[in-house]
């Protein structure tokens, strides 16, 4: 089975939990295409649901699959929000922004009542930090910013290379929200809580991918199966389908 066919399942698995009615948060990225694509195929039978896009690619995939689409401007709060990530430890935090979109999946994710979160397997760490941890940044003000995090990084511990990300043209890459992103070369976050607190504090961050506290659930495809890790009264305790 290949790693495709594995974010297809993990993707059909969380589209059970799809009700007629709900407002969807829709993710960005590989994984999250197969669930914009399924949800398509369900609606154009009939399912009644609308969607928020977390991305200008998300919601062009959500447009092409026929999805009807608000924004949260036009509402406050969504049902479900269904994403991938970069990264999972055992307590459901996450590494995000692999893509890029991490600002508006952050924000579309904190606005639902339950995010779900489907990879792989290989997405499952015992360590975040492996997975460059992508900071947004406002471009004004690049040096300072970039020693402000690295200060940041020291208070908690940690160091590590900080490289702006480049787009395909060689440039710098620009976020659907005009940002840039550095992607911080890590190895390990012991403590991600404190990183995520230390990074908010800095003018220039706009957001990271670390997502503390934030999904609900993830739903991992293996070879072996189906695995589900899921978030109650503050425990996360898992299930294979
Ligand atoms: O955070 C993201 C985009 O900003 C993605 O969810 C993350 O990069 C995982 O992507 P994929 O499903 O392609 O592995």
């Amino acid at each position: 089975m290949s790693p495709d066919d594995l974010k297809r399942q993990a993707a059909a698995t969380a589209l059970e939990q799809v009700r007629d009615g709900m407002k969807l948060g829709l993710g960005t990225g590989s994984t999250a295409k197969h669930f914009v694509e399924l949800l398509g195929a369900k609606v154009r039978a009939g399912l009644n649901v609308i969607g928020v896009p977390t991305s200008e690619v998300t919601r062009a995939d959500a447009e092409r699959c026929g999805i009807p689409l608000t924004t949260l401007d036009e509402v406050d709060r969504l049902d479900i929000t269904v994403d991938g990530a970069d990264e999972i430890d055992g307590a459901l935090n996450l590494v995000k922004g692999g893509g890029g979109a991490l600002l508006r999946e952050k924000i579309v994710a904190a606005a639902s009542d339950r995010m779900i979160v489907i990879a792989d397997d290989s997405k499952l760490v015992e360590t975040l930090g492996r997975f460059p941890l992508p900071i947004e940044i406002i471009p004004f003000g690049l040096a300072a910013t970039r020693h402000a995090i690295e200060q940041a990084m020291a208070s908690c511990g940690i160091s590590g290379e900080l490289k702006l990300r480049s787009g395909k043209d060689g440039h710098a890459f620009v976020t659907d929200g005009g940002h840039w992103i550095i992607d911080a070369h890590l190895g390990r976050i012991p403590d991600a809580t404190r990183l995520a607190a230390t990074l908010s504090f800095i003018p220039g961050v706009v957001e990271h991918g670390l997502f503390i506290g934030l999904a609900s659930s993830a739903v991992l495809a293996s070879p072996q199966g189906i695995r589900i890790m899921e978030r109650s009264s503050g425990r996360v305790s898992g299930e294979s389908k």
